[in-house]
């Protein structure tokens, strides 16, 4: 599958531009995100070929919330997710029906592109995956220069900076940014790819089990990372981790599919709610530990 996590940006220059300036256009101004919008899915099914993984899943993922997706293995939460910012279609087998809401414009209509619903809503993977041999400079700017969006000096320095700050990452690599993306430790090559993502301003942004690969130390400043970041971006998260669903969620949905049946949403709510008295004792089973 294509991992252009970077998604893409579509200039919305300022009108002022004159022909001397079009060069010169500071990022800041020409990459104006909204603000963090809410996501709502509604009876979303997945398809394999005829191997049907999900069946009529219906979530509303709050704006400045982080959801949390748990699950055992192999239930949907990933196909979910990429779903969510139209990743699913680009896999050869794939179909789904539904609708994707974003501030409840859906984001599968046929008159919107498909690079707007990526830059709108960002992906973060398992396995950090920066340039390797691109600077961090030039990693965080990625995802203009793939859309060919002009910028001053300043203006990408500005952005730089703020998306690494954001990131978590400024402090540790402020003093060397012209080296490689590949030299960075794993959790700081994950914050890296998270200021990438930021970069273009998303409103929403996806992360699957992103501190897998990490070691406790990065997965605890990724969490403080995404707690820093939700008043920003809308975050949903996919973690096996119900120790980290419990601290970095605000609101969480059990996925699960029982004998080779699709993926549902047996239940989701409010996070502390969820793991402090389950309705369903799946949930209870699954978040104490007794299966998955
Ligand atoms: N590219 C693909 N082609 C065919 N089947 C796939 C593909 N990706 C996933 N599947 C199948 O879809 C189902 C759901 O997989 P998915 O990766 O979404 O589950 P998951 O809950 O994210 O699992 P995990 O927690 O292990 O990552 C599984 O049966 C899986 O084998």
């Amino acid at each position: 599958m294509s991992t252009d996590i970077t998604g893409t940006a579509t200039a919305t220059t300022t009108a002022t531009a004159t022909a001397d300036l079009a060069d010169t256009v500071v990022v800041p101004r020409v990459v104006t995100g909204r603000g963090p919008a809410t996501l709502r899915a509604e009876a979303v099914s997945a398809w394999f070929g005829d191997h049907k993984v999900l069946d009529r899943v219906s979530l509303t993922m709050p704006a400045r919330q982080v959801t949390a997706l748990i699950g055992p293995s192999g239930c949907g939460k990933s196909t979910f997710l990429r779903i969510l910012n139209r990743m699913h279609e680009l896999i050869g087998s794939a179909s789904l029906a539904g609708r994707v809401l974003l501030d409840e414009q859906d984001i599968y209509d046929r008159g919107r592109r498909i690079t707007h619903a990526r830059r709108e809503i960002g992906m973060v993977f398992q396995k950090p995956n920066p340039f390797p041999a691109m600077s961090i400079y030039d990693n965080v700017l990625a995802g203009l220069r793939l859309n060919a969006i002009k910028a001053s000096k300043e203006g990408k320095d500005d952005l730089v900076e703020e998306c690494l700050t954001k990131g978590g990452l400024w402090k540790e690599v402020k003093d060397r940014l012209r080296q490689p993306g590949g030299a960075l430790s794993g959790g700081q090559q994950q914050r890296l790819c998270i200021a990438r993502s930021l970069a273009v301003r998303p409103r929403v942004l996806l992360m699957d089990e992103p501190c897998s690969a990490l070691d406790p130390t990065s997965t605890r400043r990724i969490e403080e990372t995404i707690a820093e970041l939700k008043s920003e971006v809308t975050i949903v998260i996919v973690t096996h981790n119900m120790q980290q669903a419990a601290r970095v969620s605000d609101t969480c949905a059990f996925f699960l599919a029982s004998h080779g049946t699709p993926g549902v949403i047996v239940e989701h709510g409010d996070t502390e709610a969820m793991f402090d008295s389950p309705q369903d004792e799946r949930t209870s089973d699954y978040v104490n530990g007794r299966f998955g």
